[in-house]
């Protein structure tokens, strides 16, 4: 773990390594937040990460919401998540689903892309497999605005508590 102070004076190599994967396979945020320093606080270095997604075109946006790998999809299966999406996917209790709830995901996963062209995001550490499920069911009824931001609200709170496993308020 990382104090603030030790954020604030980190060469800036380092600060994109350690920061790169706070929003799934986005480094470009880190390099522009790395910019935003020095922070007062560990809320502050959050709310950066917050500003980078929120300044993004739809385009970019979409860019960032398709980068994510499905829950309990093809990637989970063959181990080739990103180390994050391992353990949060793992904290929902995903790698632990049975063969009937592994199916009800798959195919509402491939629903939702199939309507939005982007995959079905939600914080996976504030989740369970049946509330992930509940959220496939509901969402999907839902417009394209309305799961664009709506998923960009998930990788908000998915970048919250990666940064809360980097660094603390000290
Ligand atoms: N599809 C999706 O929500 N993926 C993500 N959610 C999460 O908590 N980690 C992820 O990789």
């Amino acid at each position: 773990m990382y104090s603030v102070h030790e954020v604030n004076s980190m060469p800036d190599d380092r600060f994109v390594w350690v920061f790169g994967n706070v929003i799934e396979l986005c480094k470009d945020a880190a390099v522009w937040v790395k910019k935003k320093r020095p922070f007062n606080r560990l809320a502050d270095l959050c709310t950066e990460f917050h500003k980078y997604l929120d300044n993004l075109s739809v385009e970019e946006k979409l860019v960032i919401l398709k980068s994510h790998p499905d829950l309990a999809g093809r990637l989970a299966a063959l181990g080739e998540l990103t180390k994050e999406s391992t353990e949060e996917q793992k904290s929902a209790g995903l790698d632990k689903i049975n063969a009937e709830q592994k199916s009800i995901i798959n195919a509402c996963n491939e629903r939702y892309k199939f309507k939005f062209g982007f995959p079905f995001i939600i914080c996976a550490r504030e989740n369970k497999v049946q509330s992930i499920i509940d959220g496939l069911h509901s969402r999907i009824l839902n417009s394209r605005d309305q799961e664009i931001e709506t998923g960009i609200n998930e990788v908000k709170k998915i970048c919250k508590l990666r940064i809360l496993d980097i660094v603390n308020e000290n």
